[in-house]
C-alpha cells in the first residue's frame, strides 16, 4: 500500500513518524508533499521518504492520500487534485471544519475525513475518522488499518465528530492547559516546591494514572475509590472540583463549538466562491 501526506505540518510529521516507527510505511512506500521542498528534504533525512515536486504528483503514485494542510488549504488542494480524471487515490482530509460532502462536492473518487491526534506519534491516542458513502469496503478496510498503527481508531459519524473532537485531538494540550494550572497552584501554595519539581511530578503520575487505568480496565470512579478515603484529603479536593470543572468544561464545549461553526462558515464562502 503507498501512502502520501499532503503537508509536513504538525499532523503531517505526526504520520510520517508513526507510519514509519510502526512500519506501516517503508522509505519506498511513503510520497510527502511539501509547499517548502527543503522542509520536506530536511525532515527525510531523519525519516525517509519520497519528496515529491508537486500535490499531483503525490495523489498519482498513491493509494491513499492524507491531506494534512490548513482547513481552509483543503478545498483547493482537492481541485488541483481532481484536475487529473485518472487519479484514483482515496483522500483522507485530516482538518477540522471540512465536511465529507464539501470533499465530495470537488473529487469524485472515495474521500473520508480524519481528526488525528499529536500523541499517535508514541502510537496511543484515539483517531476518529468517517468515510463518505463513495468509500469501498476494501477501501474502508485498508484506512482502518493503518489507523490501527496510530492507536485507537474510533468510527464517528458528522453529528459527533466536533464534541469528539475536543475529547481526543484538542485533549492534549487541554490536559496540558489542565496540568500546567495544577503545576502552578502547587507552587503558589509551597514555594519551597519550584515549578520544575511540580510539573515533573504531575508528568509522571498522568502517565502512571493512564497506565494503571488501562492495566486493570479501571474506571473513573473505580480509580476515585481506591485513592480517596471516605472522609480523607483527597476527598476534599474532589468535592472543590465538582463545584468548578462542569461550568468550566460547559464554556469549553460552547465555546469550541462556535469556533468550528465560524470555521464551517469560512468553508462554505469557500464553496460559493
Ligand atoms: O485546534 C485546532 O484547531 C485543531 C483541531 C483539533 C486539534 N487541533
Amino acid at each position: 500500500m503507498k501512502i502520501g501526506i499532503i503537508g509536513l505540518g504538525s499532523i503531517g510529521q505526526m504520520l510520517v513518524k508513526a507510519f514509519t516507527r510502526s512500519k506501516a510505511a517503508s522509505a519506498d512506500s511513503l510520497y510527502v508533499y511539501n509547499r517548502t521542498r527543503e522542509k520536506a528534504e530536511a525532515f527525510a533525512k531523519d525519516w525517509p521518504f519520497i519528496v515529491c515536486d508537486s500535490v499531483h504528483e503525490c495523489a498519482e503514485k498513491v493509494d491513499v492520500l492524507f491531506l494534512c494542510t490548513k482547513p481552509l488549504d483543503i478545498l483547493p488542494v482537492v481541485d488541483e487534485i481532481a484536475k487529473d480524471q485518472t487519479v484514483q487515490a482515496h483522500l483522507v482530509s485530516a482538518a477540522a471544519g471540512v465536511s465529507l460532502g464539501d470533499l465530495a462536492s470537488r473529487y469524485a473518487g472515495p474521500v473520508s475525513k480524519l481528526i488525528p491526534t499529536v500523541t499517535s506519534q508514541e502510537l496511543h491516542g484515539v483517531s476518529l475518522y468517517c468515510c463518505h458513502r463513495s468509500v469501498s469496503a476494501p477501501d474502508r478496510e485498508a484506512l482502518i488499518s493503518l489507523l490501527d498503527h496510530l492507536g485507537k481508531p474510533e468510527e464517528v459519524n458528522e453529528s459527533t465528530i466536533e464534541t469528539a473532537t475536543i475529547l481526543t485531538s484538542s485533549a492534549p494540550g487541554l490536559i496540558a492547559g489542565i496540568l500546567e494550572q495544577f503545576a502552578q497552584a502547587g507552587t503558589r501554595h509551597t514555594p519551597e516546591l519550584s515549578i520544575e519539581q511540580t510539573r515533573r511530578y504531575l508528568v509522571e503520575t498522568l502517565l502512571g494514572t493512564a497506565t494503571l487505568l488501562q492495566a486493570e480496565n479501571l474506571g473513573f470512579d473505580q480509580l476515585i475509590e481506591r485513592v480517596a478515603t471516605k472522609g480523607g484529603i483527597t476527598q476534599e479536593g474532589l468535592e472543590v472540583l465538582g463545584k468548578f470543572l462542569p461550568t468550566a468544561f460547559d464554556e469549553v464545549f460552547a465555546m469550541t463549538t462556535q469556533k468550528h461553526q465560524l470555521l464551517k462558515d469560512m468553508i462554505a464562502q469557500q464553496q460559493k466562491a
